[in-house]
């Protein structure tokens, strides 16, 4: 347990990850942050009084200021417009880069040795605005979206074939978008080859449906996107820097030369630890896995340039 979680954004995915925050006992404080009066605050003291109930003693409250936030070691930002039908990821790059620099300034300003976990879409891009805007080393922004995609062609599998999602491992990687790359190559379960388990048709349709998930669940509600898969991505690996786990998990990291990129965010195997991120792990790919994850690539450095 460490002392302070701050989420910003208490609406769908920031409020729901509060929660989940506080029903772990991860720190023995969470404190909300929105700029909508009231909201934090009323939604704050509700998770606090189902504390009892639930049987955590985590603290949660709200505020729409940052001062009660500082000295977090984590800030989940969730901040910002979520996508409607019809709309792309990207279609809230210049709203959300707006909101997001505010957020990622406020948070060096009150918590300078913070990390950040970055929700907020596009993504990709909104990782690289964070990171400019806190001028915090690569270590301490990384971008939940590879667990969320991951979970959901985990999932999907699961349920295909028949068997509990806890032994399916896989990995997405990639930019959070249409091109994201599930690795086939690498998805077993427990340990023996996906291709051994599943026809070629029906993988490539999970694949497919992976790939828009985020989009079938807007088609269903209409007036925004996912957040109970996605808060509880963030909280695993808030989960796995609070317990210095050193998980790997697929997160959006600044590359520095891994998988022959440089100078972009992308989805990439991560080991996560009490310093954030710790190493990102090179695996080996596919002549079309590479090809795959440099045309994911293309497709985040596209919206950056407008940032
Ligand atoms: N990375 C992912 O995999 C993933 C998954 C789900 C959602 N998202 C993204 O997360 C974001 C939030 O989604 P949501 O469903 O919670 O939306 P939401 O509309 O329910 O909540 C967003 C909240 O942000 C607040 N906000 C706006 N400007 C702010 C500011 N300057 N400071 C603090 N708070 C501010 C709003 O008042 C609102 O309460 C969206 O951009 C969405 O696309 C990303
Ligand atoms: O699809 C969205 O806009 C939200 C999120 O990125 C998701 O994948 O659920």
């Amino acid at each position: 347990m460490i002392d302070k979680i701050t989420v910003v954004g208490a609406g769908n995915v920031g409020a729901t990850a509060a929660q989940r925050v506080a029903e772990k006992e991860l720190a023995r404080e969470v404190v909300l942050i929105d700029i909508a009066e009231g909201i934090p605050q009323g939604k704050g003291l509700d998770q606090w009084e189902s504390a009892p109930i639930e049987g955590f003693d985590t603290r949660v409250t709200g505020s729409n200021g940052y001062e009660e936030s500082a000295g977090s070691g984590i800030y989940i930002v969730t901040a910002g417009i979520a996508r409607k039908p019809g709309m792309s990821r990207d279609d809230l790059l210049t709203t959300n880069a707006g909101i997001v620099r505010q957020v990622a300034e406020n948070i060096a300003r009150v918590s300078p040795n913070a990390i950040i976990i970055m929700v907020s879409n596009p993504l990709d891009v909104m990782c690289y605005v964070a990171m400019k805007a806190s001028g915090f080393p690569r270590e301490r922004v990384i971008g939940m979206a590879g667990v969320l995609d991951t979970g959901r062609y985990r999932s999907f599998l699961a349920e295909a074939i028949d068997v509990s999602v806890e032994d399916i491992q896989a990995m997405v990687l990639g930019g959070h978008g249409d091109t994201m790359v599930p690795l086939i190559s690498y998805t077993t379960v427990s340990g023996i080859p996906i291709t051994q388990l599943i026809d070629k048709e029906r993988l490539d349709a999970i694949v497919d449906r992976a790939r828009n998930g985020g989009a079938e669940i807007v088609k269903y509600l209409k007036t925004g996107s996912a957040y109970y898969a996605p808060s509880s991505g963030a909280v695993q690996m808030a989960e796995a820097i609070v317990k210095d786990k050193k998980r790997i998990l697929p997160c959006a990291a600044w590359l520095q030369g891994e998988y022959g990129m440089k100078d972009l965010f992308l989805g990439v195997p991560c080991k996560l630890g009490r310093n954030g991120l710790e190493q990102i792990i090179e695996v080996e790919l596919t002549d079309e896995e590479k090809a795959a994850l440099r045309k994911s690539a293309d497709a985040v450095l596209e919206p950056m340039a407008l940032v």
